[in-house]
């Protein structure tokens, strides 16, 4: 209850505390209208002889007092219920909003590489998943807030009319209170159980049903599949909420039980009374009433606690979640500021381990990138490469050696200031449902709005002819979801990425795999360009295309984590060693395609080809 009511003063205070002021409100005006009920009836069933000659007006305007009291009390508890019912919603949605920017704050200064941590990343998708998480927790504390009211106002009443009730109702709804307790605290522990698994099953959702892997789910017919397994998931949650449900049953069963055997004794003993004479009639049907209605509230305790209960999952992420915000902003504040440019960058040594991993994915490697070359990181998969450009533009910080910047060793400088100085193109570049200008602008976000800019870097990356050819251009919308949008293939897509990268002009550039969907003609043209159109800057290249890196100022060969070999392209042919085997191997293959006649020989020999092939 404090974490909720605390998230929500923090989120909305003023509104919080009028509608929590409006609960309180609408309670006691609630137990004012039974007491004036009461008093009514009082009136009513005290026989009076004089009545019966009076007109209707006449008998109505006898309890004029009476009657006006109840009109406004029930005019304020309808105008607060309907006051309330508005600023609800706009108490939810500002409590959404406010989540998920204080998430949004931790995620955006987490280190990249804490996104490769199961525990950040599960609990980060867990609490930004649970968008309606804010809304629950408002809905159920204010009703609690509610039915707290409900309960002290109703037992004041109660006090008034016939106060031996009010412990006997108290007491009743122990078994009651006590019982939804427990089962909530086995149903949050389920959920904290289940979390991953939900995780899983929102995942296979997201195979099913989206865009993305539409086509690959339906070439492989994965559906039926993905479908059993999401089902599967299904089927363990629900038996698990099953025996939860059972489990929790006989409790709640003796405590309705023992709470309603409680009220039907209390309501006996006040028709008794009443029987008897010892309290009036009017008092005796007050007091079932509000017996009644504390009862109701009572057990609206109950369920709202186990909603609270509920979401308190939500706010321990959200909690763990923010206590990693401190150490963030403390380690950048403690920060040099980064350099904006350098001669030499060079890596010292450096061993990273990815947190989930348990052997190192580098290994005391050491590199030097001086201003002006291009290098190139070559290696069979998984042997580091990309691992260690991340390392090299400090995505990643090593766990043994240092990255410097001439002399700065980055370790010791704000990441966001360093990474201003750095372009990248990685394998999974990001494709926004943006304008084609800001997919290149984003790029640099301080000018996104120079177009002379973008079309220049669209030029260099050989993006302008097709861009023209786009339906409105630099301003037509990428994508197929939103309305007007136009897809585009996927080495456009590469284009446009690097296009990003040039736009971005910083002084070191480094590209994973920049022609992977390029066609023949524009890969050549790039590599080709390379040291015109990134003159000046410094390249970090990582291809698995090895005729391409032959001018290449420095070639670094990884494999499982470490350099083997490194040098120009004719000291390491004349070495002899894993790069020229990998070398010959590729030319060998390219002259296999610039000389088929070796492949229509064979085909001969097996017998008379097709007639297409004639
Ligand atoms: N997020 C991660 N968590 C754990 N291990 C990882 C992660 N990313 C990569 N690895 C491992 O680190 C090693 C190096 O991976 P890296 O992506 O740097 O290789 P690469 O040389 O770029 O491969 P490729 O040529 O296939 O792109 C591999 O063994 C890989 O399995």
């Amino acid at each position: 209850m404090a974490s909720s009511l605390g998230l929500l003063m923090r989120a909305a205070p003023a509104l919080t505390a009028v509608l929590v002021l409006l609960q309180i409100l609408n309670a006691v005006g609630q137990a004012a209208l039974l007491t004036l009920l009461g008093r009514i009836v009082g009136r009513l069933v005290v026989p009076d002889a004089s009545a019966a000659s009076l007109s209707l007006p006449g008998l109505v305007s006898r309890l004029s007092t009476e009657l006006g009291v109840l009109a406004g009390v029930l005019v304020l508890t309808q105008a607060t219920q309907l006051l309330q019912a508005n600023l609800r919603l706009l108490l939810t949605q500002r409590v959404t909003w406010y989540t998920f920017e204080r998430l949004l704050d931790v995620a955006v200064e987490a280190d990249p590489a804490e996104f490769d941590r199961p525990e950040f990343h599960n609990r980060m998708e867990r609490a930004k998943g649970a968008s309606t998480r804010p809304t629950q927790i408002s809905n159920s504390l204010l009703a609690l807030i509610g039915s707290v009211s409900s309960v002290v106002s109703l037992s004041a009443v109660l006090l008034a009319v016939f106060p031996p009730l009010v412990p006997l109702l108290f007491l009743a709804v122990i078994p009651l209170l006590w019982a939804n307790a427990a089962s909530s605290r086995r149903a949050y522990q389920l959920t904290v159980t289940l979390s991953e698994h939900e995780h899983r099953r929102v995942y296979l959702r997201g195979l099913l049903m989206s865009r993305r892997s539409a086509v690959e789910v339906q070439a492989y017919g994965l559906a039926g599949y993905l479908r059993e397994l999401s089902q599967r998931l299904f089927v363990q949650r629900y038996t698990a909420l099953k025996h939860l449900a059972v489990r929790a049953l006989p409790g709640q069963l003796f405590g309705a039980l023992a709470a309603g055997a409680v009220l039907t004794a209390g309501i006996g003993t006040v028709a008794a009374l009443a029987l008897r004479g010892s309290i009036s009639p009017a008092a005796a049907g007050s007091a079932v009433f509000v017996v009644m209605q504390l009862g109701g509230a009572l057990g609206g305790m109950g369920l709202t606690v186990s909603q609270l209960y509920d979401s308190a999952v939500f706010l321990e992420d959200y909690r763990a979640f923010r206590a990693l915000l401190p150490g963030l902003e403390r380690r950048r504040s403690a920060l040099r500021p980064a350099p904006r440019d350098f001669t030499t960058i060079y890596v010292d040594n450096v061993t990273f381990t990815y947190p989930a991993a348990d052997r190192p994915a580098i290994s005391e490697v050491s590199m030097r990138l001086n201003r002006g070359e291009i290098v190139a990181l070559v290696g069979e998969n998984g042997s580091g490469k990309t691992t260690l450009a991340k390392l090299v533009c400090n995505l990643y910080s090593p766990q043994q050696g240092c990255v410097w910047w001439d002399y700065c060793d980055l370790a010791t400088v704000d990441p966001e200031e360093i990474r201003e100085s750095i372009a990248v193109l990685m394998q999974d570049f990001g494709r926004y449902l943006f304008s084609v200008a800001d997919n290149i602008g984003v790029g640099r976000v301080n000018q996104i709005d120079d177009r002379e800019a973008i079309m220049m870097a669209a030029a260099q990356a050989r993006a302008d002819q097709f861009i023209a050819d786009l339906p409105q251009g630099y301003d037509t919308v990428l994508g197929t979801i939103f309305s007007g949008s136009t897809d585009i293939s996927g080495g456009q897509w590469q284009r446009i990425a690097l296009a990003r990268a040039f736009f971005r002009a910083a002084p070191l550039v480094v590209l994973d795999e920049p022609t992977a969907s390029l066609d023949a003609r524009a890969e050549h043209e790039l590599y080709e360009g390379m040291r015109e159109l990134f003159v000046g800057r410094t390249v970090l290249l990582i291809t698995h295309r090895l005729l391409s890196v032959r001018s290449a100022d420095r070639i670094y060969v990884l494999d499982s984590g470490q350099v083997v070999e490194a040098g120009t392209h004719e000291h390491l042919m004349r070495l002899g060693g894993r790069y020229a085997q990998m070398y010959q191997l590729q030319a060998a293959n390219r002259d296999d395609v610039l000389n088929p006649h070796m492949g229509a020989e064979s085909q001969q020999g097996d017998g008379p080809l097709p007639p297409w092939a004639r």
